[in-house]
C-alpha cells in the first residue's frame, strides 16, 4: 500500500485537503469553497479545470469529489495512510493531538460549546471521512493544544473564579499549529535547539493572533475563550471593552447581534467599510481612500501594542517572526508595526523587507536592531500530517 497522509481543514463554508508523501513532502492542495451555497466549487492546486460539484455540495460530497479526483490524477492510488484533520477547540481535555476513537469524539463534541462556530464542521469533516475511509487511523490536531502550557496568570481572567471551574471559561488561544511551526523553524534559522528558543510569533492570516513562546514553550497568547479576542483580524474585532454589550443593548441590539457584528463586520472591513482583504486595503490605501487607510493604521498599532505586551512574559527574546498571508506577503504592514516598536530596540532593513526576507533566510532585521526579525511561512498541514503519521505508528520525521 502506499504511503500517502490526508490532512483534512474544514472552515465554516470550506473545506481545504493537502496530501503528503511518505517523507512528508507536500504533494497537493486542493480547496472547496462557497459549500451549501448554490456557487459551491472546488479545484485542485495546479490543475486547471475545477472539480465538478453537486449544486450546494456540502463537505461531504465535496471531500467525495476531491478524494475521486486525486484517484483520477494518480496522486492517490490506494487508501491513505492516516487521515489528519484540524480541530479548533480542544479545551482542557487535550494537551496534544490525538488518535480519534469514540471517547475522543465525545470530547470534542463536549467543547463544541466553546466554539460553536468552528468544532461542530471539524466535526462533520471527521464524520465524512470515517464514513469514507472507516478503516483508516485519523487523528485530531487542535488549535488549542500547543498554548496549553500558559501559566494560570496568562490563562486566568480576572472575573469569578466559579466561571472557570465550572464551565471552563479562560483564556486557550487558537493558532497554536503555527505558532508552533514558527517556533520550530525560527530555532532551525538560528541554529538553535526548539528547547532553547524564545520567540514573539504573529500569525496573521483572516485570523490574527500573537504568543509569546519561551524556551520552545507557549507561555501566552492573544486569542481568548474564543477565536475573538486580541489583535485586529479581517472581520473580527479583537479587544473591545465589555461594556459594549450593555451600552449597545440601550441602542436597542440584542447579544446575537452584537455577536455577528464583533465577528463578522468589524476589524479590517468594519472599520474600511470596503474589505477584509490586506491586498485590496493596501490599494485603496494608495489610491487615497483614507478609510483604508486608518483600518492598516489600526491594525499595526494593535500589534506592535501585543508585542510590547509579550515582552511581559519573556526574558530572552531571539526573534520576532511573521506569518499567514498578511505576515508573509505585507512588508507595509511588518513596516508600519515595527516602526512603533523603536524605543524597544527594533529596526526593519527595507530591502530585505520589501523581499518578504526571501532571499536573506527570512531574515529582515537592520544590523543596528536588537533583535532579529524573521518572515517564515507557516505550514500548518505539515504539522497536522506530522502528527497523524506519529500517532499512526509512523515515524513522525522528516
Ligand atoms: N501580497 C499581499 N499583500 C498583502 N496582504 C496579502 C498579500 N497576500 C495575501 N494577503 C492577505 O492575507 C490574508 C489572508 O491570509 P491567509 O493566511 O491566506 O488566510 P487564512 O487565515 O484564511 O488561511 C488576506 O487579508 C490577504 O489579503
Ligand atoms: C481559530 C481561528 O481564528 O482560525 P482562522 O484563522 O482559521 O479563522
Ligand atoms: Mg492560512
Amino acid at each position: 500500500m502506499e504511503d500517502v497522509i490526508l490532512v483534512v481543514n474544514c472552515g465554516s463554508s470550506s473545506l481545504k485537503l493537502a496530501l503528503f508523501d511518505q517523507h512528508h513532502r507536500r504533494r497537493t492542495s486542493a480547496l472547496a469553497d462557497s459549500l451549501n451555497t448554490e456557487d459551491a466549487f472546488a479545484r485542485i492546486d495546479g490543475v486547471e479545470e475545477k472539480v465538478a460539484l453537486p449544486s450546494s455540495a456540502s463537505h461531504r460530497e465535496a471531500l467525495e469529489a476531491l478524494v475521486s479526483r486525486f484517484r483520477d490524477l494518480g496522486l492517490m492510488t490506494s487508501e491513505p495512510r492516516a487521515i489528519g484533520h484540524r480541530v479548533v477547540h480542544g479545551g482542557e481535555a487535550f494537551k496534544e493531538a490525538t488518535v480519534i476513537d469514540d471517547s475522543a469524539l465525545r470530547s470534542i463534541q463536549a467543547c463544541a460549546g466553546l466554539a460553536p462556530l468552528h468544532n461542530p464542521v471539524n466535526l462533520s469533516g471527521i464524520a465524512a471521512t470515517r464514513l469514507m475511509f472507516p478503516a483508516v487511523p485519523q487523528v485530531a490536531v487542535f488549535d488549542t493544544a500547543y498554548h496549553q502550557t500558559l501559566p494560570q496568570r496568562a490563562y486566568l481572567y480576572a472575573l469569578p473564579e466559579a466561571w472557570y471551574r465550572e464551565w471552563g471559561v479562560r483564556r486557550y488561544g487558537f493558532h497554536g499549529t503555527s505558532h508552533y511551526f514558527m517556533a520550530l523553524e525560527a530555532a532551525r534559522l538560528l541554529n538553535r535547539t526548539l528547547a532553547t528558543t524564545s520567540v514573539i510569533s504573529a500569525h496573521l492570516g483572516n485570523g490574527c493572533s500573537i504568543a509569546a513562546i519561551r524556551d520552545g514553550i507557549s507561555v501566552d497568547t492573544s486569542m481568548g475563550l474564543t477565536p475573538l479576542e486580541g489583535l485586529v483580524m479581517g472581520t473580527r474585532s479583537g479587544d473591545v471593552d465589555p461594556g459594549i454589550f450593555d451600552f449597545l443593548s440601550t441602542k436597542g441590539l440584542c447579544t446575537e447581534e452584537v455577536h455577528q457584528a464583533l465577528n463578522h463586520q468589524s476589524g479590517l472591513l468594519g472599520v474600511s467599510g470596503q474589505t477584509n482583504d490586506m491586498r485590496s486595503l493596501c490599494e485603496l490605501a494608495d489610491h487615497g481612500h483614507k478609510p483604508s487607510a486608518l483600518a492598516i493604521d489600526i491594525f499595526c498599532f494593535r500589534l506592535a501594542k501585543y508585542v510590547g505586551a509579550m515582552m511581559a512574559s519573556l526574558s530572552q527574546l531571539d526573534a520576532l517572526v511573521f506569518t499567514g498571508g498578511i505576515g508573509e506577503n505585507s512588508a507595509r504592514v511588518r513596516q508600519k508595526t515595527v516602526e512603533h516598536l523603536h524605543l524597544m530596540g527594533f529596526k526593519i532593513r527595507a530591502d530585505f523587507n520589501e523581499a518578504n526576507g526571501q532571499y536573506t533566510d527570512g531574515h529582515i532585521e537592520d544590523n543596528g536592531s536588537r533583535f532579529a526579525i524573521l518572515v517564515i511561512p507557516t505550514d500548518e498541514e505539515l504539522v497536522i500530517a506530522r502528527e497523524a503519521s506519529r500517532l499512526s505508528g509512523g515515524t513522525g520525521a522528516g
